[in-house]
């Protein structure tokens, strides 16, 4: 059966609708249907010298596969006009909004997967809207207490047990039972998103050198070795807590089905070193499939033909994959 994926423009102002109309020029064995302005969808086309044709959803109607140079669209009204490259916080409200449907529609089953693309938090806050990531946006609307962020390229899988929070509260989300419940929905997910029968699992330890027995700090040998030496117990493969700073060494990566970071800019820089523009943000433990690039809003690439889509054309790739999967699993 063909899947229907929903895809968020995100940051009208930013790259987010330019990288919808470049994915819109293939065919997709999934109906992609856009949850956004229609008239800014068409001004930005314009903009960018791209024909497309667009229509309207209904979910009433066949569900077939898209069809280069089309695009369904869910229509949402912006707040005010948008201009590529021009931040505007009374925008902020619309952003939200197409999340907000796009959730429902996924939570609800009409739709198989999502795709968003880049939004821009601080402007979302501007607006009035508490706001730290989809990661927490989507897990708020689906009653989730815990999901993770993976972003995931060739040859690397990085998990994170912290998110958008600052770096002086890390220390203290990283309790006993966080930590169990990440790993426990990497595991699970690696076996049945990924089809890893016995996933092998590096975590990385909190501290400089791991804590260095101590010497360095005490999360590893308080919380986080007590933490998952239980879970060794129920027979999860992990391998850690190692030092951050040796553990991306080709001689672990090459046996580790992911790497459980402790914090955003502990894991995010090395992925995106190794794969920026090909890697995938997924988020795991959700009740629907949502994925994402592995880049921002690049406002300064708006409306300009020089963003590049790869990331955005790796995640619709990689949620038809989950989305099939799924199905199989069944
Ligand atoms: N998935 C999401 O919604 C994400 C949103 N963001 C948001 O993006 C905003 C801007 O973040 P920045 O740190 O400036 O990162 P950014 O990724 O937007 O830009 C960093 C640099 O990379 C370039 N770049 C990014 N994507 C590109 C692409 N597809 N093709 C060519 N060049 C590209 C930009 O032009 C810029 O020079 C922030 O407000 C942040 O919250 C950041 C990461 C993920
Ligand atoms: N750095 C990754 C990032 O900010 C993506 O967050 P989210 O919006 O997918 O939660």
């Amino acid at each position: 059966m063909v899947k229907r994926i929903a895809v968020t423009p995100g940051e009208p102002a930013g790259i987010g609708p330019d990288l919808v109309l470049a994915i819109a020029q293939y065919d997709w064995p999934v109906q992609i249907v856009v949850v956004g302005s229609l008239e800014m969808m068409q001004e930005r086309a314009q903009q960018l010298g791209v024909n497309v044709q667009f229509s309207t959803y209904q979910a009433s109607d066949p569900i077939t596969p898209q069809k280069a140079g089309t695009l369904s669209i869910i229509p949402v009204a912006l707040e005010e006009p948008c201009v590529a490259g021009e931040l505007n916080p009374a925008n902020g409200r619309y952003v939200v909004e197409t999340l907000r449907i796009a959730s429902e529609k996924n939570i609800s089953g009409e739709f198989d997967a999502v795709v968003t693309g880049p939004v821009h938090k601080g402007l979302i806050n501007q607006a009035g809207i508490a706001f730290s990531g989809h990661t927490e946006y989507f897990a708020n609307q689906a009653n989730c207490t815990d999901v993770v962020m993976m972003l995931a390229t060739e040859g690397l899988r990085v998990a994170l047990v912290t998110t958008h929070i600052p770096l002086a509260y890390v220390s203290k989300a990283i309790t006993r039972e966080r930590l169990q419940k990440v790993t426990q929905i990497l595991h699970q997910d690696l076996i049945t998103k990924f089809g890893i029968e016995q996933p092998k699992i590096y975590v990385c330890g909190i501290n400089p050198h791991a804590g260095e027995g101590g010497h360095l700090g005490r999360e590893e040998i308080e919380v986080m070795n007590p933490a998952l030496d239980e879970l060794r117990e129920n027979g999860m493969q992990l391998i850690g807590p190692l030092p951050a700073d040796t553990i991306f060494h080709h001689k672990y990566l090459q046996d580790a089905d992911a790497i459980l970071a402790m914090y955003h800019d502990q894991g995010l820089p090395v992925i995106k070193y190794k794969g920026f523009g090909n890697s995938v943000n997924i988020t795991l433990g959700l009740p629907f499939i949502r994925t994402s690039v592995d880049h921002g809003t690049a406002v300064d690439l708006a409306g300009s033909n020089q963003a590049d889509p790869g990331s955005f054309i790796q995640a619709i790739k990689s949620a038809i994959e989950l989305a099939n999967n799924q199905s199989s699993n069944k």
